[in-house]
């Protein structure tokens, strides 16, 4: 996460900046799932050339719509603590048509690499998780509705159908179980950081459900969407997936729901923050739980 000291000066463009301005750390993750929907998809194995293809396409078209989602929000991230210090807003990066350029470019490169190396079906998903991050999401909901997270959560589940479709675009059972994995996933793993950063959500107008409900009810939203992902999560082991995933998954799930059920009784910064930290913990595991299981 980022410091939540104002700079006063903009300084130069750093390594550091540019990661920070392409959401990198966030890249990799959402490339791995596109990695786990692969591993869960039943077609035969991509070439090396394909599998870097992929790999590659996924995580510049991620990055591209967190630049975009940077570019978008000039006006929004200054009111938040969290998020003051981005490029755009210090004047790192200069706002203009030149990254809205770059960000196009890096669009279309990845979804186009995505058709002509791999398939329609996973150029498709590869355009649909970047469209709806940077358009439904950012630009749509983020600012009208609590729900936005709702819809703008399918972003990871359409990571998992890039992967899943690069070998097979006939849309396996367990690949869709994984996709309807990740959409109820993001709801509590984004719910829980909103709670922890409520305050700077509220002074910048944003509708977030803790905004709009309170803490006691958002945190109630959060342990019963838990509820509903890790019961969701044992459906991949129902369609053909094995001990090992399931493991993974009732120990990631047990941890997910263990602190969504503390956020309940103590719906502060602190809690929200483990229930966070949580999410990303189960993910993993659920993830790596497929790949290492779809080995056998
Ligand atoms: C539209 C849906 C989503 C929203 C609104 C959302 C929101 C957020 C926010 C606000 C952060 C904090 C970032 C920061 O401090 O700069 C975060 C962190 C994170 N998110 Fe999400 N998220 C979403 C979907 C996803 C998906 C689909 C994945 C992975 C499959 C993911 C993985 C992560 C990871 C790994 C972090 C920690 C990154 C870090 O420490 O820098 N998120 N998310
Ligand atoms: C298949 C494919 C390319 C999928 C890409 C999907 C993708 C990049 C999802 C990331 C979602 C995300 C980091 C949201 C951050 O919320 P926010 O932007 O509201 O957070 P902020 O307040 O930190 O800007």
């Amino acid at each position: 996460m980022q410091s939540t000291t104002p700079t006063a000066s903009a300084p130069g463009l750093t390594v550091r900046t540019i990661l920070g301005l392409f959401k990198l750390r966030i890249g990799v993750v959402i490339t791995f799932t596109a990695l786990a929907g692969l591993a869960v998809s039943s077609g035969p194995s991509l070439s090396a050339l394909q599998l870097i293809v992929l790999t590659l396409s996924v995580l510049v078209s991620s990055a591209a719509a967190g630049a975009f989602n940077q570019y978008y929000e000039h006006d929004l991230d200054p009111k938040m603590a969290r998020t003051r210090n981005r490029p755009f807003v210090t004047g790192q990066i200069k706002h203009g048509p030149f990254w809205l350029g770059v960000i196009g470019v890096l669009t279309v490169t990845s979804v186009g690499a995505a058709w002509l190396a791999l398939n329609a079906w996973a150029a498709l998903y590869v355009f649909l998780g970047a469209f709806f991050y940077a358009i439904v999401y950012t630009v749509w909901l983020k600012r009208r509705t609590w729900l936005n997270i709702v819809f703008g959560g399918l972003a990871g589940s359409w990571a998992v159908l890039a992967g899943a479709t690069a070998a097979d675009p006939g849309h396996g059972a367990v690949p869709l179980a994984l996709a309807f994995v990740l959409f109820l996933w993001t709801p509590p793993h984004f719910w829980s950081l909103a709670i922890a950063c409520r305050d700077d959500y509220a002074a910048a107008g944003v509708p977030m459900l803790p905004v709009v409900v309170g803490n006691e009810r958002a945190a109630r939203t959060i342990f019963y969407s838990t509820l509903a992902l890790v019961a969701a999560s044992l459906l991949p082991a129902a369609f053909g997936l094995g001990w090992v995933y399931l493991g993974a998954a009732v120990l990631g799930g047990g941890l997910f729901i263990q602190k969504a059920w503390q956020l309940t009784r103590n719906p502060e910064r602190k809690t929200a923050l483990a229930c966070f930290h949580a999410s990303l913990i189960q993910l993993t595991l659920v993830l790596l739980g497929a790949i290492i299981d779809a080995q056998f």
